[in-house]
């Protein structure tokens, strides 16, 4: 199994550069594991206690079952991806089957600050767009698709998506193998990776 992990900042185009890179490819052959899904289950929390969540620090994510996740698939087993809902800031209670597959993806903002999950990543790609383009994305992203409204983004982006940003996913890029510029739609850099993939699916 080929590993790759895919970080970046928040609307820097990961999900989009991994559905650019599944697009046409055979299927089947390719899987996806979202680091969204291994938010924490704060079930235990009121709503307006979940909307504090600072949920752009590494604490906020359940590494533990991510990497165990990812050993399990590793080792040929099927798993239950938890399902996230961005609306409820809290797992939905239903799971995705996901089974084994010859190259694995993982995205994620926050997933080459673990050590531990960096080390099975055999391709660590950073997705590079600047701040403020983000910002831009973020924001029509997150009210068209995430229920929320503009005073909710950008009180979370200086709160802490921002620091949190320069503090844990910035100084990740020393640790990536690829960076591809994503200011604009990077067909070049998108099928490199795909040729990667295809050599090891041959
Ligand atoms: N290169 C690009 N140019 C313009 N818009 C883009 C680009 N890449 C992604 N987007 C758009 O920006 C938003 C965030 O992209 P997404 O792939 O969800 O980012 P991420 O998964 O990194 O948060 C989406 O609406 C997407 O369509
Ligand atoms: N309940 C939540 C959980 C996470 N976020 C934000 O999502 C961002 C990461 O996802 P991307 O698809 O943008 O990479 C992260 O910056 C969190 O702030 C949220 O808003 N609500």
């Amino acid at each position: 199994m080929l590993i790759i992990g895919i970080a970046g900042g928040t609307g820097c185009g990961k999900t989009t550069v991994v559905n650019q890179i599944l697009d046409q490819l055979p299927e089947g052959e390719v899987g996806v594991i979202s680091q969204d899904s291994y938010y924490k289950d704060t079930s235990h929390l009121s709503f307006d206690e979940r909307v504090k969540i600072n949920f752009d620090h590494p604490r906020s994510i359940d590494f533990v079952l991510l990497e165990s996740h990812l050993k399990e698939l590793r080792k040929g087993n099927d798993i239950h991806q938890p399902v996230y809902s961005f609306i409820k800031h809290n797992r939905t209670g239903d799971t995705i089957l996901t089974h084994p597959r010859k190259v694995m993806i993982v995205e994620g903002i926050l997933i080459l600050t673990n050590p531990e999950l960096r080390e099975m990543f055999d391709i660590k790609i950073f997705v590079h767009a600047d701040s403020d383009e983000r910002l831009i994305r973020r924001l029509k992203r997150d009210i068209t698709e995430r229920g929320r409204d503009i005073e909710e983004v950008l009180s979370r982006y200086q709160n802490t998506l921002k620091p949190m940003h320069q503090q844990f996913i910035e100084p990740m890029k020393e640790y990536a193998d690829i960076i591809i510029p994503n200011n604009k739609y990077n067909t070049v850099a998108v099928d490199i990776v795909k040729t990667i993939i295809n050599q090891r699916l041959a």
